[in-house]
């Protein structure tokens, strides 16, 4: 079992060309030691990915786009594709997450037709995943990020690839699901990648947990079972935080099963 952590920043709809000093300033706390131990990402609107690569590829951080079209070009305004993507400079692409399939009406279909384009094109997708607050006090929050993973994973997927699972109503609201419930969704989201990919890939397929990760939280969210990194938001939209987040693995040890 190899997964390497990853910490990525989504800076959603936020940031400007003056937002890449941030950018720069991730450098100096990830040093070698940390690079060691964590993958470090920033996702920032599609407008800076290009202009951020110099900065980020000298400081060994990565680049990612926060949502893909699923054809390569053509006429679709205002779309960009996971071609340009990597065109631009970035590796990896979000797709899927919960405001896109709020705001957009992405569904499942959708999703893993936009995982399948950023495979396409060399990228690898951050698929995301995660249950309302009323799916929860349901009782349905296993079942609805099975269904999601059985949806919105390519069945021939690598196990490159990344699923994040982010509880809707943990974004953006300072709250987040007990370590048991995090432990215990991970576990389930395992088996279920398994069973969609076959073959023993999921053992590789780093899963992430997303949804007010902070500094004062990731050193617990981080050291759970099966939880291989994060996918930050808000906290990821300065240097100090964001770096912090990832420090955390300093002080974690070796990932368990
Ligand atoms: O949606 C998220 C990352 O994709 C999480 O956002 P917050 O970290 O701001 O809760």
């Amino acid at each position: 079992m190899t997964r390497r952590p990853l910490v990525a920043g989504n800076w959603k709809m936020n940031g400007s060309l003056a937002s890449l000093a941030e950018v720069a300033a991730m450098g100096g706390a990830y040093d070698v030691a940390l690079k060691a131990r964590v993958e470090l990402i920033v996702c920032p609107p599609a407008t800076l990915v290009a202009m951020a690569v110099e900065v980020a590829t000298r400081l060994g951080i990565g680049l990612g786009g926060q949502d893909c079209h699923v054809d390569a070009s053509g006429a679709h305004t205002g779309d960009i594709s996971a071609e340009m993507l990597k065109d631009a400079g970035a590796s990896y692409v979000i797709v899927g997450h919960s405001e896109r399939r709020a705001d957009h009406g992405e569904t499942d279909a959708i999703v893993q037709a936009k995982a399948a384009a950023a495979l396409r094109a060399g990228l690898t997708p951050i698929v995301c995943v995660g249950e309302t607050r009323a799916e929860r006090e349901a009782g349905d929050a296993l079942a609805v990020v099975g269904a999601q993973i059985d949806g919105s994973l390519p069945a021939d997927a690598p196990d490159t690839i990344v699923v994040a699972y982010e509880p809707v109503w943990a974004i953006g609201t300072g709250l987040t699901p007990t370590p048991a419930d995090v432990a215990q969704m991970h576990a389930f989201a395992r088996e279920r990648i398994e069973q969609r990919l076959g073959g023993g890939k999921s053992v590789n397929v780093r899963i992430l947990y997303g949804g007010s990760v902070k500094p004062a939280n990731a050193q617990e969210l981080m050291s759970i079972a099966n939880v291989d990194g994060a996918l930050v938001g808000g906290a990821s939209l300065t240097a100090k935080d964001f770096v912090a987040i990832a420090d955390a693995y300093r002080l974690i040890g070796a990932l368990s099963a």
